[in-house]
């Protein structure tokens, strides 16, 4: 469960990027998060895993008050959550399988069992025939499934995705729909930060609508 209650995050410019937030996501539900450019999106994201701190405002997570939340606190924080980004944010001189093990190995996971999950991660995304590739030897659609593979590697309950297909054809983008929506049916609470209005056409989820850092609109899918 995701709460925001009042949230307002100023980066001190003439008018805070978010303003008088108040959300509640329940576990499980899909998200589109929408808006023009500069609407307060990334910020509302980076909120969701401590890249930033709201000016005002209380953020829950799971009954976990994260709006002051210590330094020392954010890694656990973190276990939780799953990021993708537009441009991947891979680390170009790890191989494929370095990049997904990553997180696991951070949290002290034996070997044998990083390596049986990096493994099951890169087959989900259907790339485990790329463990020793380096990123840039792989096309934009396959290092962003590694990054989606990185993401859910820890089984996150949370998966925060700021406009993931944002450099990506439409091919591509379905396959990474399509991943997003397995692990949101695997339980994954998902938010998805996009200016692409065919994805929810195409699929129907509640959709956020933020103009000028506020939330203006908050619609769940027509039934039916
Ligand atoms: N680190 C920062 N320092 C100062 N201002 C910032 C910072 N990050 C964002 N802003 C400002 O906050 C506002 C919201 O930006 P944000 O990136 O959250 O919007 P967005 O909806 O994600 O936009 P886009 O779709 O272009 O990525 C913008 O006016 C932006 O210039």
């Amino acid at each position: 469960m995701i709460q925001l209650f009042n949230v307002t995050k100023s980066y001190g410019g003439e008018s805070p990027a978010v303003k008088d937030l108040s959300i509640q996501i329940p576990k499980g539900d899909f998200v589109y998060v929408t808006g023009a450019s500069g609407a307060g999106k990334t910020t509302f994201l980076r909120m969701l895993y401590a890249a930033e701190k709201p000016t005002r405002g209380q953020i829950l997570i799971n009954n976990q008050n994260i709006t002051r939340i210590r330094s020392g606190q954010i890694p656990y924080l973190r276990r939780k959550i799953g990021v993708v980004f537009q441009d991947f944010k891979l680390l170009q001189s790890r191989t494929v399988y370095e990049n997904v093990a990553f997180a696991l190995e951070a949290q002290g996971k034996k070997r044998y069992e990083v390596s049986k999950k990096v493994y099951q991660a890169l087959k989900e995304v259907g790339l485990e025939h790329r463990l020793q590739r380096k990123p840039l030897e792989l096309s934009g659609g396959e290092q962003q499934r590694i990054a989606i593979a990185r993401a859910l590697v820890v089984d996150p309950l949370i998966l925060l995705a700021d406009e993931p297909s944002g450099n990506l054809d439409q091919e591509v983008t379905l396959d990474i729909m399509e991943l997003f929506k397995k692990a949101n049916a695997r339980g994954t609470t998902v938010l998805l930060a996009t200016h692409d209005h065919s994805l929810h056409r195409r699929f129907p989820r509640r959709v956020m609508t933020l103009d000028k850092g506020r939330l203006i609109a908050d619609q769940q899918p027509v039934e039916g």
